[in-house]
This record gives C-alpha cells, sequence and structure tokens, in this order.
C-alpha cells in the first residue's frame, strides 16, 4: 500500500444542532479506490461534504498531502487538486453537454486527448455534444457527471454513489470509465452500494456506522468474509 495522499483523524461534523460525524478516522492511498461503504445515514455523504469544505469539521484534521485543509474554502479546496462528484451530479441543466465540460476544464482548454479518452468511455456525450443537459436520461446525466471530474487530471477523486437508480448496462458503462481512471493510475474515493461494483474496483475498504469509521482493511478481505459483510454492512449471503 502506498503512502497516503488523504488523511482524515478524528473528524467530527455538525449539521446545524445536529451531531453528525461523531469519529471519522482513516487514509486513502495514493494511486489506489478506496471504497467508502456503510448502511443509508451513516455519513459517507456527510463525510466527502466535509472533505470539501461544504460542511465544516467541528473537531479533527483533515490533511491532504500533509496539509490540514479542514478550513479552507471549497474553492481552494478544488484547486489543491481534489475534484467531486456529488449524488445529485452538479451539471448544469441548461447548459449543453460540451459547454458543461468546457467549464469544468478549470486551467484552460480542454486537453483533446483526454476528451477523446472520455468521449470513448461515454459514447452518449459525443452523441448529445450541442444537447442541453437537461434532457439527457438520468444514467447519461451521471455520466456527465463523472465526466466533468475527470475532464482534468486531479490528485483525488471524490464521487458519490455513481451507480445509484441506474439500469445495470448503465452501471457496466461506468464501471469500465471508472476501472479506466483507475488504470490511469487516479486516486479515488468512492461512495458506493453495489457491492458487486465496489468489489470489482476498491482496492481499499473503509466501513461507517452511525457517523464513525468502524473498520478499515482491503476490499478483497471484506469481499471474501461473508459473516464481516453480514456484520457491517447489514448484507446476507454476499460473498
Ligand atoms: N442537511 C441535513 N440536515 C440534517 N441532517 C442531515 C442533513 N444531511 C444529512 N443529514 C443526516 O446525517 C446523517 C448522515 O447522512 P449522510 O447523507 O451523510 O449518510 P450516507 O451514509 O451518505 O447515507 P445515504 O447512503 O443514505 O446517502 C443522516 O442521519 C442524515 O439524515
Amino acid at each position: 500500500m502506498s503512502e497516503p495522499i488523504l488523511t482524515l483523524r478524528s473528524v467530527a461534523t455538525d449539521i446545524g444542532r445536529y451531531h453528525i460525524l461523531h469519529d471519522v478516522s482513516f487514509s486513502v492511498p495514493r494511486g489506489e479506490v478506496t471504497m467508502l461503504l456503510g448502511r443509508n445515514g451513516a455519513g459517507k455523504t456527510t463525510t466527502l461534504r466535509t472533505i470539501m469544505g461544504l460542511w465544516r469539521a467541528r473537531t479533527g484534521q483533515v490533511l491532504f498531502a500533509d496539509e490540514d485543509i479542514a478550513a479552507l474554502p471549497t474553492a481552494e479546496i478544488s484547486r489543491r487538486g481534489i475534484a467531486y462528484v456529488p449524488e445529485d451530479m452538479g451539471i448544469f441543466s441548461d447548459l449543453t453537454v460540451g459547454e458543461n465540460l468546457r467549464l469544468a476544464a478549470i486551467s484552460g482548454p480542454m486537453d483533446k486527448a483526454r476528451l477523446a479518452w472520455i468521449t470513448a468511455a461515454f459514447p452518449p456525450l459525443k452523441t448529445f455534444w450541442d444537447s442541453a443537459a437537461g434532457t439527457l436520461s438520468g444514467g447519461q446525466k451521471q455520466m456527465l457527471s463523472v465526466a466533468r471530474a475527470m475532464i482534468e487530471e486531479r490528485r483525488l477523486y471524490l464521487i458519490d454513489e455513481p451507480s445509484k437508480g441506474l439500469a445495470p448496462a448503465i452501471v457496466t458503462t461506468l464501471a469500465r470509465a471508472l476501472k479506466d481512471l483507475k488504470r490511469a493510475g487516479a486516486t479515488i474515493l468512492l461512495v458506493e452500494q453495489n457491492f458487486a461494483l465496489s468489489r470489482a474496483l476498491g482496492d481499499g475498504a473503509v466501513v461507517m456506522e452511525d457517523g464513525r469509521t468502524v473498520w478499515s482493511g482491503r476490499m478483497a478481505d471484506l469481499a471474501a468474509d461473508a459473516a464481516l459483510q453480514g456484520r457491517l454492512l447489514g448484507m446476507e449471503g454476499a460473498a
């Protein structure tokens, strides 16, 4: 396992007057895909939003490449090289597919080779290049949202449940693109409820329960241990 690019240490986050994250500690090694798992409401989305500075950690540290980013504005955190694909996809419905991608390339014009790689991974984006993003199907919007994060090389990609509500064929396309991104050496922290997809993509895994990290280890070990999955994720016979 390589050295971590991101480390959370005893992070606690409140939303309004609710204590949502109580004690979140884990690391994301460089060049690996780390799965962030846990039952509904465990605090996975809140953890990603805390890393991005969209919610503020009340206590604890968020170390990115050895710098504590917990108090930085979101724009600064993004400039450090972290891409975020939120669960609600964060695309601009009134803009075309092409405009959505162009806007996501914050450091200048889109790199042609990278764009060709992305449209090969997600062919519908090429087909609907000039269409308003709001007219795309749910699966195509999800592809656009992941493509926006991939348009420039980032040091870390945070991706929240990309397969949610998608038909199996679209999940397969998405899985292929994420595998491509992984093969290119990307570091990814991925929230995913689809265990087959988690098993296929994950190197490491972190499990949350009730605002706490309760287990972390290798994804292969979790995938091979049905009893552990049952205990941590409430899954039965999933090995
Ligand atoms: N804006 C908010 N105001 C109040 N409570 C919130 C808010 N957002 C999230 N919560 C609560 O925080 C807890 C953690 O939510 P979070 O979305 O982080 O969980 P999750 O593990 O991502 O779950 P899911 O898989 O259902 O998205 C839940 O109890 C949720 O109801």
